[in-house]
C-alpha cells in the first residue's frame, strides 16, 4: 500500500464581475482567482482491493455526492488497465459553501494525487477537463496557479497579484451560489476588462457584483464588510459567505485579527500564486 498526503487550498476571487447570461442561464464572468496558503488536507491510501472509499463522511454531503469520491471514480475510468482502490481521508479547514472553493479543490486534490499514485501520466490540460465537468472552480485549482478567470471561469491567464495578506472571515451564513446567481437585482452587464498584467487591487475599477445582492440578503456579511472595511480593502469572495481584507505584511492582518469582536470566526493567511498543492507535488518528484 502506498500514502500520499497532500494540501487543498482554499481561492479568493480577488474581484468578480458577471457580464452578462449565457442561453443556458449560467453567468459569463471575469474574475481573479488566487491561491491562499491554508486550506483542507487529504491524504490518499491505495487498497489491496478496487474500492473508491471515504474515510470519514462529510456531515451533510453524501459520499455518493462528495467531490472527491466524483473526482476519483471519473479518473478511475479514464485509466487503460484496472487502478488499485483508494481510501480517502479530509481534514476539513475550509467553511463549506463559503466561497473559498474548498470543494473543488478538494476534487482538484484528488485528481492530480491519484494521477501520480495509479500513474496515469495525464497532463494538467486533461486532469482540468475532467475537472471542469465536476465544477466550474476545479480547473484552476488543477493548473495551480493563480489566474484571470472568464467564461464561466475555465478560461485561464497566469497572473501574479500581490502575495499580500488577508483576514479571512466567515459570517454566521450559508449561501448558495444558485440563490445569488437567481436574483433578480444581481448586476449582468458589467462590461468586459483587457485583462491587465498588473492588477492594483484596490483600483475602483475591480468589484464583486454579487456583493450588493448579498449585503441586502445577509445582514452578517454586511456587518462584516463594514468591520474590515475601517482598515483597508474589503471584499466577498465567490457568491459568499465570506469576506476578505487585505493587508501588506502578516503583522498588520494579525493586529486586525486581534482586534475582532468576539463571536467572529475566519483566519489570517497568505496569497500566494503558485498553489501549495504544485509545490508539494514538486517536492516529490
Ligand atoms: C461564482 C463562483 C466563483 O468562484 O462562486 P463560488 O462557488 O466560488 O462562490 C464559481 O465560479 C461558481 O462555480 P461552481 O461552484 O462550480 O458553481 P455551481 O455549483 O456549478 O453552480 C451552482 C449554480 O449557480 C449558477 N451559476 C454558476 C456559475 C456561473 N458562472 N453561473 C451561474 O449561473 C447555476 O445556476 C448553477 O446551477
Ligand atoms: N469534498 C467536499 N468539500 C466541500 N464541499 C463539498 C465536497 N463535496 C461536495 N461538496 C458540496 O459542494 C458545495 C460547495 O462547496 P465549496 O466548494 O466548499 O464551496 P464554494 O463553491 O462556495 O466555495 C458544498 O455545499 C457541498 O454540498
Amino acid at each position: 500500500m502506498s500514502s500520499l498526503t497532500l494540501p487543498s487550498p482554499a481561492k479568493l476571487n480577488l474581484f468578480l464581475h458577471i457580464l452578462g447570461r449565457r442561453p443556458d442561464g449560467y453567468h459569463e464572468l471575469q474574475t481573479l482567482f488566487q491561491f491562499l496558503d491554508y486550506g483542507d488536507t487529504i491524504t490518499l491510501t491505495t487498497r489491496p482491493d478496487d474500492q473508491i472509499l471515504l474515510e470519514q463522511p462529510i456531515p451533510g454531503v453524501p459520499d455518493e455526492e462528495n467531490l472527491v469520491i466524483r473526482a476519483a471514480r471519473k479518473l478511475a475510468a479514464t485509466a487503460n488497465n484496472p487502478v488499485a482502490g483508494v481510501s480517502i481521508a479530509i481534514d476539513k479547514r475550509l467553511p463549506m459553501g463559503g466561497g473559498l472553493g474548498g470543494g473543488s479543490s478538494n476534487a482538484a486534490t484528488t485528481l492530480l494525487g491519484l494521477n501520480y499514485l495509479w500513474g496515469l501520466g495525464h497532463s494538467l490540460d486533461e486532469l482540468a477537463e475532467i475537472g471542469l465537468t465536476l465544477g466550474a472552480d476545479v480547473p484552476v485549482f488543477v493548473r495551480g496557479h493563480s489566474a484571470w478567470g472568464e467564461g464561466v471561469g475555465e478560461k485561464l491567464t497566469d497572473a501574479n497579484p500581490p502575495e499580500d495578506w488577508f483576514v479571512v472571515i466567515k459570517p454566521s451564513c450559508d449561501i448558495s451560489t444558485k440563490e445569488i446567481f437567481s436574483e433578480q437585482g444581481l448586476t449582468r452587464d458589467t462590461p468586459g476588462i483587457k485583462i491587465a498584467p498588473a492588477f492594483e487591487g484596490d483600483a475602483s475599477r475591480y468589484r464583486n457584483d454579487c456583493e450588493d445582492v448579498v449585503r441586502r440578503l445577509y445582514p452578517e456579511v454586511h456587518q462584516g464588510l463594514e468591520w474590515l472595511a475601517q482598515f483597508g480593502p474589503a471584499r466577498l469572495t465567490g457568491t459568499g459567505a465570506c469576506i476578505f481584507g487585505r493587508f501588506p505584511t502578516e503583522s498588520a492582518a494579525r493586529i486586525i485579527w486581534e482586534s475582532k469582536p468576539s463571536g467572529i470566526t475566519g483566519f489570517v493567511a497568505q496569497g500566494v500564486n503558485i498553489s501549495p498543492l504544485h509545490k508539494k507535488l514538486t517536492e516529490l518528484k
